[in-house]
């Protein structure tokens, strides 16, 4: 069964169509990718997704329960967690404190109960560190764990980003251009990375990108974009051999 269903969803600002009934559903393991030239939609539709954007046509289902409506902070609390296309991490903390922040929304005790240092707060506290250590072992950031993230380079805060998404122990994880700015190194660490979390923690990933190769690369299925509408919705190569996809975006390289 599906973890996401997007059915028919429309989006327009002031006239101009960001997205035009755009349809498709990830499932339970899948690492979907959404492609598109600059303007085709796709920060639109994470932004529908996340609830940033509210759309006036559509559905979009999460497992099970109805998202548009919701306000950012709910959809994230039912295990919808994303990545910017900028970093957007608080630089002057260390990583560790970046990553105990992305489990803030799991914290259920009340501000007295936080300063007391007492019972469930306390309980909570410890069980969101081990968690916090797991994911340091896995995206490989014990050398930088007391660093301020200001000071790490750009692939590295881009991985402390993928963490505190992890952080969040998602349900389905949305990564916004997850490689963009990075060098070949960088880019293949990161894809590693991104196959492991579908792979060995079984969390489904929405990705969009530019880096054709890369979402080629990654992804079981693949949709394009152009205008705000689907041009293509398969695997990377049943997409790869689509002519509309081939005339309109991969200029005949395919
Ligand atoms: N807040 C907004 N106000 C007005 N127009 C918007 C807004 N957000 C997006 N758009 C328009 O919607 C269309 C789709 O934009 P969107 O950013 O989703 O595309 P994109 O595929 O993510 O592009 P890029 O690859 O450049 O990030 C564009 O025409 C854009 O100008």
């Amino acid at each position: 069964m599906a973890v996401l269903t997007v059915e028919d969803v429309g989006l327009s600002f002031a006239g101009v169509r960001a997205i035009d009934g755009v349809s498709f559903e990830v499932g339970p393991t899948e690492l979907f990718a959404v492609i598109g030239p600059n303007g085709a939609g796709k920060t639109s539709i994470f932004n529908v997704l996340s609830g940033v954007y509210r759309p006036q046509r559509g559905k979009v289902v999460f497992l099970e329960t109805e998202l548009l409506g919701r306000r950012p902070d709910e959809i994230a609390a039912m295990g919808l967690a994303r990545t910017f296309q900028n970093v957007e991490l608080f630089h002057n903390l260390t990583v560790l404190d970046n990553l105990m922040l992305g489990r803030h929304c799991h914290f259920g005790y009340g501000t007295l109960s936080a300063i007391a240092w007492f019972g469930r707060a306390r309980r909570q506290e410890l069980e969101a560190r081990a968690r916090i250590e797991d994911i340091i072992d896995f995206l490989e950031l014990a050398a930088w764990r007391r660093h301020p993230v200001r000071l790490l380079p750009y692939g590295i805060q881009k991985r402390v980003e993928l963490g505190r998404a992890l952080a969040m122990e998602p349900r389905l994880l949305l990564l916004d251009e997850p490689v963009a700015g990075m060098n070949l190194e960088e880019t293949e660490d990161m894809a590693r990375f991104v196959l492991d979390i579908r792979d060995e923690l079984g969390i489904p990933i929405v990705l969009v990108d530019h880096d054709m190769g890369l979402v080629m690369d990654l992804a079981d299925r693949v949709l394009v974009l152009d205008f705000g509408r689907q041009v293509a919705l398969g695997t990377p190569a049943e997409v790869q051999r689509d002519p509309k996809v081939i005339e309109a975006y991969l200029g005949g390289t395919a």
